[in-house]
């Protein structure tokens, strides 16, 4: 069957980009709980971000070794749809939030992406990105997709160092389940740049 793509934008920080993310076609929006990234939100930014979604469009958090308490916590006044796990977390904690999860894999040259896959069988996908010592995301930095396996058991979430540019040969090279971007639609570091969104969602869409 040809699906259509999925396309999550990432580091989204206020409503108005969030609401305007949605009405241009994108699929999911990611909200970042990490403090050292600038694009870190507040419970109260997220909490507006979800309040101006639409129907249908998926709300990620994304977290990185969180503590298990504060997640619970933030949870219980945060609805977020799904769960973005980017750190060095097991799958017995990856599911134990009761929430459907996804697990980032920053993949280097020897990374074995079906033992990913096999770990964490039951997360909703394996989103793959660019390993960059000492940050866990939102680089910038694209990997070679050669080391992407063709038979990859679980919905492949391709990301790093997508942009308006490259988005197309990404899809038609790798067929994934859906595409994330953050830094290639921004116009300065944690700032979304909305003509960039669209390029983004046009190119992918017509890949
Ligand atoms: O975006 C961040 O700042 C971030 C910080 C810590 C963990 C994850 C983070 N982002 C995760 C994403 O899903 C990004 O979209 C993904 O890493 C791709 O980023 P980019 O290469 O900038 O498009």
């Amino acid at each position: 069957m040809n699906q259509q793509v999925r396309i999550k934008i990432c580091g989204l920080r206020d409503a108005a980009t969030a609401r305007a993310a949605a009405q241009m076609g994108a699929d999911a929006i990611g909200l970042v709980f990490y403090e050292p990234s600038p694009r870190n939100v507040s419970i109260e930014e997220a909490q507006a971000v979800l309040a101006a979604l639409p129907a249908f469009v998926t709300s990620v958090g994304l977290f990185v070794n969180a503590d298990p308490d504060w997640l619970r916590d933030l949870l219980r006044v945060l609805p977020l749809d799904l769960l973005q796990f980017h750190g060095d977390e097991s799958p017995e904690y990856c599911r134990s939030f009761g929430k459907p999860w996804i697990k980032a894999v920053r993949v280097k040259q020897d990374t074995n992406l079906l033992e990913y896959a096999a770990q964490f069988h039951d997360a909703r996908g394996l989103l793959v990105d660019a390993f960059v010592e000492g940050t866990p995301g939102g680089t910038g930095e694209a990997f070679d997709w050669s080391l992407i396996p063709k038979d990859l058991p679980l919905p492949l979430i391709l990301s790093g160092g997508l942009n308006p540019v490259n988005v197309s040969e990404a899809v038609a090279a790798v067929v994934p389940w859906a595409v994330d971007v953050s830094s290639g639609v921004e116009s300065t570091r944690g700032v979304k740049d909305l003509n960039k969104v669209a390029q983004f969602i046009k190119a992918a869409r017509h890949a």
